[in-house]
């Protein structure tokens, strides 16, 4: 990566565009999707917005995207933001091949980021553990390695970021492949190492019988705010997106007297980005090891069925089985008119393994707990086979992890050891066997 060459205090002055397709495949209102795009471009450090618009793309052209007239006419606006000084990024909702970007880069006299580019700056900013930031640095190599073109390096002066740069020149791109290619080896095998020291840890986390509630929703759905209210933890929760990258564990006792680990898991949003979400797959395997998730919807948005339906995609890609119980969490109902709320308890959706709840009032909270609890009984309570396991007079460890469970039904000592009957659930097979 290159090295940072100069300071910026001013924020970077950002344009953001929305191209609509309009492709009736696509479930979203571009309006809304160009707000959700301003939000995206918000989360990035030192950006100021200028301007933003829906810029109408029936046939994308290979080598400009759009059309010489809406060119000229985006080209205006860019030029007229800010109060005439103009936009110095524009970041165009959607994908932008390389070509397209440095063409459309020279016409406008602009720095542009993609979609995905603008997501990799949002989750390099954010990426807090090792393991965080070697994802995101691997993530951005890939999508770096395809575009080897100049683009926007402002991010990476500022706080040493990805930086989405190719070299100096269209010559050093052989080089620069090369040089991407050995940092990809090194990162992966870094990688390698954090995540082997993180199984170790899950390892032995299995140990304790504490059951796993993950939290998982949209980006800006409530999560971390939920998260603090139950556990009293100091997690960021910002009306910033993607405050949440690296999961985040507490324990937690509920009011039955259950201890659980509740884990807080990054946003998902739409188009993520393929390669993100292979590169945030470990991650995101904390919610595949769960023995519960609490899908946190705002209820209060426009679009919530169309962000739950993106979520359920996204966990049905992880390849989370449907065997994993889920409860949906309806937040933020306190921003819901009367009517609408009215409307909610009529339909009696707790009947359906929905809470109802505002995680910043608190209010539902106590059903939300109840009905945790209720799920975990049911979940972890059933169903159990009996075995029959011989230890070792001297492994005394597995025995008592075993007693710690509460599963042995009956045991004696034999000439060969100890014949121990337990009667346990798969989970607690899966945790003995990784003893
Ligand atoms: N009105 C209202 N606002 C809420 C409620 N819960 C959360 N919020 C607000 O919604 C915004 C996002 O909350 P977060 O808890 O950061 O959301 P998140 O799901 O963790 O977001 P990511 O980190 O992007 O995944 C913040 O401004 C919160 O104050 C609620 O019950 N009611």
């Amino acid at each position: 990566m290159a090295e940072p060459t100069e300071t910026h205090e001013q924020p970077t002055r950002a344009y953001v565009i929305h191209p609509d397709l309009g492709n009736s495949r696509t479930r979203r209102s571009p309006d809304l999707a160009l707000e959700e795009a301003v939000a995206l471009a918000h989360a990035l450090p030192a950006i100021d917005v200028t301007g933003a618009e829906v810029a109408k793309l029936r046939n994308p052209d290979a080598g400009m995207l759009f059309s010489k007239g809406k060119r000229e006419e985006i080209g205006q606006h860019i030029k007229a933001a800010a109060d005439g000084e103009g936009a110095e990024l524009v970041l165009i909702d959607g994908p932008v091949t390389p070509v397209q970007q440095r063409n459309l880069e020279k016409d406008w006299g602009v720095k542009i980021l993609d979609r995905t580019g603008l997501i990799l700056e949002i989750f390099a900013d954010r990426a807090q553990t090792r393991e965080g930031v070697l994802q995101v640095e691997l993530a951005a190599l890939a999508y770096q390695r395809t575009r080897l073109v100049r683009a926007w390096t402002h991010l990476e002066r500022q706080r040493g970021g990805l930086g989405f740069v190719g070299g100096p020149g269209e010559t050093q791109i052989e080089a620069d492949r090369r040089a991407i290619d050995e940092q990809v080896i090194r990162l992966r095998r870094q990688l390698e190492r954090v995540v082997k020291t993180r199984e170790l840890h899950r390892k032995a986390r299995a140990k304790v019988p504490y059951p796993i509630v993950a939290l998982v929703g949209y980006t800006n759905a409530g999560k971390s705010t939920l998260f603090n209210k139950l556990t009293g933890a100091e997690v960021m929760a910002k009306d910033q997106l993607f405050a949440t990258l690296d999961p985040t564990m507490r324990q937690m006792v509920l009011p039955g007297g259950r201890r659980v680990i509740l884990s807080d898991t990054v946003g998902f949003i739409s188009d993520l980005p393929h390669e993100l979400v292979a590169a945030f797959r470990a991650t995101l395997e904390e919610v595949l090891a769960a023995d519960l998730i609490l899908h946190v919807r705002d209820i209060s948005h426009p679009e919530t069925e169309e962000q739950a339906g993106d979520v359920g995609e996204i966990l049905d890609g992880l390849g989370v089985e449907e065997d994993v119980p889920l409860i949906e969490v309806w937040n933020k109902i306190d921003s819901l008119s009367a009517e609408t709320r009215e409307a909610l308890r009529r339909t009696d959706a707790r009947t359906e393994g929905v809470q109802a709840i505002s995680a910043l009032s608190g209010e539902g909270l106590d059903d939300l707990l109840a009905g945790v609890e209720a799920r975990l009984a049911e979940a972890l309570d059933e169903p159990r086979t009996e075995d029959i396991l011989l230890l070792k007079l001297e492994d005394g460890r597995r025995r008592a992890w075993l007693h710690g469970q509460g599963i042995v039904t009956h045991e004696e000592t034999t000439e060969n050891g100890v014949r121990v009957t337990v009667s346990w659930t798969e989970r607690q097979r899966g945790s003995f066997e990784a003893l």
